[in-house]
Protein backbone atom coordinates (compact mmCIF):
# COMPACT_ATOMS: atom_id res chain seq x y z
CA UNK A 1 0.00 0.00 0.00
CA UNK A 2 1.34 3.46 -1.24
CA UNK A 3 0.73 5.88 2.11
CA UNK A 4 -0.19 9.43 0.49
CA UNK A 5 0.64 12.29 2.96
CA UNK A 6 -0.05 15.94 3.35
CA UNK A 7 0.95 18.03 5.45
CA UNK A 8 -1.84 20.90 7.15
CA UNK A 9 -0.28 24.39 8.94
CA UNK A 10 -2.24 26.92 10.58
CA UNK A 11 -0.29 30.10 9.35
CA UNK A 12 2.01 31.78 12.11
CA UNK A 13 0.89 33.78 15.03
CA UNK A 14 -1.00 37.37 13.54
CA UNK A 15 -1.05 40.10 14.57
CA UNK A 16 -5.06 39.87 15.73
CA UNK A 17 -4.16 36.20 17.36
CA UNK A 18 -1.66 38.54 19.48
CA UNK A 19 -4.43 40.99 20.27
CA UNK A 20 -7.14 38.10 20.59
CA UNK A 21 -9.38 39.57 18.10
CA UNK A 22 -11.80 37.69 15.84
CA UNK A 23 -10.24 37.74 12.53
CA UNK A 24 -12.13 35.34 10.13
CA UNK A 25 -11.78 37.21 6.22
CA UNK A 26 -9.96 40.25 7.54
CA UNK A 27 -6.42 40.44 6.01
CA UNK A 28 -3.80 41.10 9.09
CA UNK A 29 -0.57 40.42 8.42
CA UNK A 30 1.69 37.49 10.92
CA UNK A 31 3.79 39.11 13.99
CA UNK A 32 7.51 38.67 14.38
CA UNK A 33 6.79 35.48 16.30
CA UNK A 34 4.43 34.26 13.61
CA UNK A 35 7.26 34.50 11.24
CA UNK A 36 9.51 32.55 13.30
CA UNK A 37 6.69 29.78 13.92
CA UNK A 38 7.14 29.52 10.06
CA UNK A 39 10.41 28.95 10.45
CA UNK A 40 10.56 26.40 12.63
CA UNK A 41 7.60 24.59 11.56
CA UNK A 42 10.13 24.40 7.92
CA UNK A 43 13.81 23.38 9.92
CA UNK A 44 11.28 20.86 12.01
CA UNK A 45 9.70 19.37 8.40
CA UNK A 46 13.02 19.53 6.84
CA UNK A 47 14.84 17.83 9.84
CA UNK A 48 11.72 15.06 9.41
CA UNK A 49 12.91 14.19 5.95
CA UNK A 50 9.48 15.86 4.53
CA UNK A 51 9.58 16.98 0.76
CA UNK A 52 7.46 18.68 -1.19
CA UNK A 53 5.65 18.94 -5.08
CA UNK A 54 3.02 21.65 -4.37
CA UNK A 55 1.72 24.13 -2.26
CA UNK A 56 -1.55 25.94 -1.40
CA UNK A 57 -2.60 28.76 0.77
CA UNK A 58 -5.69 30.93 1.04
CA UNK A 59 -5.79 34.25 -0.56
CA UNK A 60 -4.98 35.86 3.14
CA UNK A 61 -1.53 37.09 3.80
CA UNK A 62 -1.08 36.09 7.33
CA UNK A 63 -1.03 32.26 5.04
CA UNK A 64 0.53 33.53 2.21
CA UNK A 65 3.46 35.20 4.09
CA UNK A 66 3.51 31.44 6.58
CA UNK A 67 4.01 29.65 2.91
CA UNK A 68 6.62 32.10 1.59
CA UNK A 69 8.71 31.89 4.54
CA UNK A 70 8.25 27.97 4.99
CA UNK A 71 9.72 27.43 1.49
CA UNK A 72 11.81 30.16 1.37
CA UNK A 73 13.52 28.50 4.82
CA UNK A 74 13.28 25.06 2.60
CA UNK A 75 14.77 26.54 -0.68
CA UNK A 76 12.06 25.74 -2.61
CA UNK A 77 10.74 29.28 -3.47
CA UNK A 78 10.23 27.71 -7.05
CA UNK A 79 7.49 25.48 -6.26
CA UNK A 80 4.23 25.51 -7.79
CA UNK A 81 1.70 27.19 -5.48
CA UNK A 82 -2.06 27.71 -5.46
CA UNK A 83 -3.64 30.68 -4.09
CA UNK A 84 -7.61 29.84 -3.73
CA UNK A 85 -10.22 31.88 -1.35
CA UNK A 86 -11.79 28.29 -0.07
CA UNK A 87 -9.13 27.84 2.26
CA UNK A 88 -9.77 31.29 3.41
CA UNK A 89 -10.27 31.33 7.60
CA UNK A 90 -14.13 30.94 8.35
CA UNK A 91 -15.53 34.29 7.98
CA UNK A 92 -16.63 35.40 11.45
CA UNK A 93 -19.63 38.96 10.18
CA UNK A 94 -19.96 40.85 12.39
CA UNK A 95 -17.20 39.95 14.77
CA UNK A 96 -14.44 40.56 12.49
CA UNK A 97 -12.30 43.01 14.87
CA UNK A 98 -13.84 42.35 18.28
CA UNK A 99 -11.72 41.46 21.52
CA UNK A 100 -12.43 37.58 22.17
CA UNK A 101 -12.63 38.55 25.82
CA UNK A 102 -14.98 41.51 25.39
CA UNK A 103 -17.15 39.92 23.63
CA UNK A 104 -17.65 36.49 26.32
CA UNK A 105 -17.91 39.85 28.86
CA UNK A 106 -20.61 41.57 26.85
CA UNK A 107 -22.96 38.52 25.08
CA UNK A 108 -21.85 35.78 27.80
CA UNK A 109 -19.11 33.05 27.31
CA UNK A 110 -22.09 30.39 26.48
CA UNK A 111 -23.35 32.20 23.23
CA UNK A 112 -19.55 33.02 22.80
CA UNK A 113 -18.33 29.81 22.38
CA UNK A 114 -21.00 28.56 20.11
CA UNK A 115 -20.47 30.92 17.55
CA UNK A 116 -16.66 29.49 17.77
CA UNK A 117 -17.12 26.36 18.16
CA UNK A 118 -20.42 24.91 17.29
CA UNK A 119 -21.65 23.41 13.84
CA UNK A 120 -24.34 25.44 12.58
CA UNK A 121 -24.64 28.21 13.68
CA UNK A 122 -23.95 31.16 12.26
CA UNK A 123 -22.18 34.53 14.37
CA UNK A 124 -24.31 37.86 13.15
CA UNK A 125 -23.87 38.35 9.81
CA UNK A 126 -22.31 41.96 8.17
CA UNK A 127 -24.65 44.23 6.14
CA UNK A 128 -23.97 44.14 2.14
CA UNK A 129 -22.93 47.92 2.74
CA UNK A 130 -20.20 47.27 5.08
CA UNK A 131 -16.69 47.79 4.05
CA UNK A 132 -15.68 43.96 5.32
CA UNK A 133 -17.87 42.51 3.08
CA UNK A 134 -16.05 40.66 0.89
CA UNK A 135 -18.24 41.86 -1.97
CA UNK A 136 -16.18 45.08 -1.80
CA UNK A 137 -12.77 43.17 -2.20
CA UNK A 138 -11.02 42.79 -5.74
CA UNK A 139 -9.51 39.75 -5.16
CA UNK A 140 -12.93 38.20 -4.43
CA UNK A 141 -14.60 39.40 -7.59
CA UNK A 142 -14.97 36.30 -9.49
CA UNK A 143 -17.13 34.27 -6.93
CA UNK A 144 -20.70 34.64 -7.37
CA UNK A 145 -23.05 36.35 -5.13
CA UNK A 146 -24.27 33.26 -3.25
CA UNK A 147 -20.31 32.48 -2.82
CA UNK A 148 -19.55 35.93 -0.94
CA UNK A 149 -20.55 35.63 2.91
CA UNK A 150 -21.93 37.80 5.53
CA UNK A 151 -21.33 35.29 7.79
CA UNK A 152 -20.37 31.57 7.73
CA UNK A 153 -21.38 28.27 10.33
CA UNK A 154 -18.13 25.64 10.60
CA UNK A 155 -20.73 23.93 8.33
CA UNK A 156 -20.33 26.34 5.67
CA UNK A 157 -17.23 26.73 5.41
CA UNK A 158 -16.86 22.55 5.75
CA UNK A 159 -18.74 22.73 2.18
CA UNK A 160 -16.22 24.99 0.47
CA UNK A 161 -12.96 23.52 2.19
CA UNK A 162 -14.32 19.90 0.49
CA UNK A 163 -15.03 21.55 -2.82
CA UNK A 164 -11.51 22.82 -2.86
CA UNK A 165 -10.17 19.63 -1.75
CA UNK A 166 -11.23 17.52 -4.24
CA UNK A 167 -11.80 19.67 -7.20
CA UNK A 168 -7.68 20.54 -6.30
CA UNK A 169 -5.73 18.29 -4.07
CA UNK A 170 -7.04 14.67 -4.87
CA UNK A 171 -5.92 13.93 -8.19
CA UNK A 172 -2.10 15.47 -7.02
CA UNK A 173 -2.27 12.98 -4.13
CA UNK A 174 -3.07 9.94 -6.25
CA UNK A 175 -0.32 10.64 -9.12
CA UNK A 176 2.04 10.84 -5.40
CA UNK A 177 2.60 14.40 -5.38
CA UNK A 178 3.43 15.91 -1.58
CA UNK A 179 1.62 18.42 -0.79
CA UNK A 180 1.73 21.18 1.96
CA UNK A 181 -1.90 23.08 2.21
CA UNK A 182 -1.18 26.27 4.59
CA UNK A 183 -4.33 27.20 6.06
CA UNK A 184 -6.24 28.98 8.86
CA UNK A 185 -8.11 27.41 12.29
CA UNK A 186 -11.41 26.93 11.41
CA UNK A 187 -10.80 25.37 7.54
CA UNK A 188 -8.24 23.07 9.55
CA UNK A 189 -11.13 22.20 11.57
CA UNK A 190 -13.32 21.69 8.64
CA UNK A 191 -10.94 19.61 6.95
CA UNK A 192 -10.50 17.19 10.06
CA UNK A 193 -14.19 17.20 10.44
CA UNK A 194 -14.54 15.89 6.60
CA UNK A 195 -11.39 13.36 7.23
CA UNK A 196 -12.38 11.51 10.60
CA UNK A 197 -16.21 12.16 10.75
CA UNK A 198 -15.93 14.20 14.12
CA UNK A 199 -18.39 14.52 16.76
CA UNK A 200 -19.95 17.77 17.34
CA UNK A 201 -18.79 17.44 21.25
CA UNK A 202 -15.22 16.48 20.05
CA UNK A 203 -15.16 19.46 17.31
CA UNK A 204 -15.85 21.77 20.10
CA UNK A 205 -12.73 21.00 21.98
CA UNK A 206 -10.49 20.94 18.94
CA UNK A 207 -8.21 23.80 18.83
CA UNK A 208 -5.62 24.29 16.33
CA UNK A 209 -1.96 25.69 17.31
CA UNK A 210 -0.26 28.19 15.05
CA UNK A 211 2.47 27.28 12.80
CA UNK A 212 2.24 23.04 13.89
CA UNK A 213 2.95 20.53 11.34
CA UNK A 214 -0.07 18.44 10.91
CA UNK A 215 0.44 15.34 9.39
CA UNK A 216 -2.45 13.31 7.58
CA UNK A 217 -1.61 9.90 6.09
CA UNK A 218 -4.48 8.17 3.76
CA UNK A 219 -4.47 5.04 1.75
CA UNK A 220 -4.81 4.17 -1.54
CA UNK A 221 -8.33 5.10 -1.55
CA UNK A 222 -7.98 8.49 -0.25
CA UNK A 223 -8.95 7.47 3.32
CA UNK A 224 -7.48 8.73 6.12
CA UNK A 225 -5.21 6.13 8.06
CA UNK A 226 -3.77 8.64 10.74
CA UNK A 227 -2.59 12.08 11.67
CA UNK A 228 -0.16 13.73 14.12
CA UNK A 229 1.71 17.03 15.12
CA UNK A 230 5.13 17.02 14.23
CA UNK A 231 7.26 18.84 16.91
CA UNK A 232 8.07 18.02 20.94
CA UNK A 233 5.05 17.10 22.61
CA UNK A 234 4.99 19.30 25.41
CA UNK A 235 5.34 22.68 22.89
CA UNK A 236 2.10 21.59 21.49
CA UNK A 237 0.45 20.53 24.29
CA UNK A 238 1.31 23.96 25.76
CA UNK A 239 0.37 25.65 22.30
CA UNK A 240 -2.91 24.41 22.01
CA UNK A 241 -3.80 25.34 25.50
CA UNK A 242 -3.11 29.02 25.01
CA UNK A 243 -5.82 28.95 21.84
CA UNK A 244 -8.25 27.40 24.39
CA UNK A 245 -7.52 30.02 26.70
CA UNK A 246 -7.65 32.24 24.05
CA UNK A 247 -11.14 33.94 24.58
CA UNK A 248 -11.05 34.68 28.57
CA UNK A 249 -7.56 36.47 28.12
CA UNK A 250 -8.16 40.11 26.87
CA UNK A 251 -4.26 40.30 26.25
O1 LIG B 1 -10.45 34.74 14.80
C1 LIG B 1 -10.44 33.82 13.96
O2 LIG B 1 -10.58 34.00 12.75
C2 LIG B 1 -10.28 32.39 14.45
C3 LIG B 1 -8.87 31.91 14.35
O3 LIG B 1 -7.96 32.75 14.97
O4 LIG B 1 -10.66 32.39 15.78
P1 LIG B 1 -11.34 31.23 16.61
O5 LIG B 1 -10.23 30.34 17.05
O6 LIG B 1 -11.99 31.99 17.72
O7 LIG B 1 -12.34 30.54 15.76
Amino acid sequence: MTIHRVVILRHGESEWNKQNRFTGWTDVDLTAKGRQEAIQAAKLLAASGFHFDFACTSVLKRSIHTLWQVLDELDLCWLPTQADWRLNERHYGALEGLNKAETAERFGPQIVKQWRRSYRTYPPALAIEDQRYPGHDRRYRALSASELPLTESLEATVQRVIAFWHQEITQRLLSHQRILLVSHANAIRALMTYFDAISNDHLSELYIPTGVPLIYEFDDQLKPINHYYLGDRDDIAARISKVKAQAFNRQ
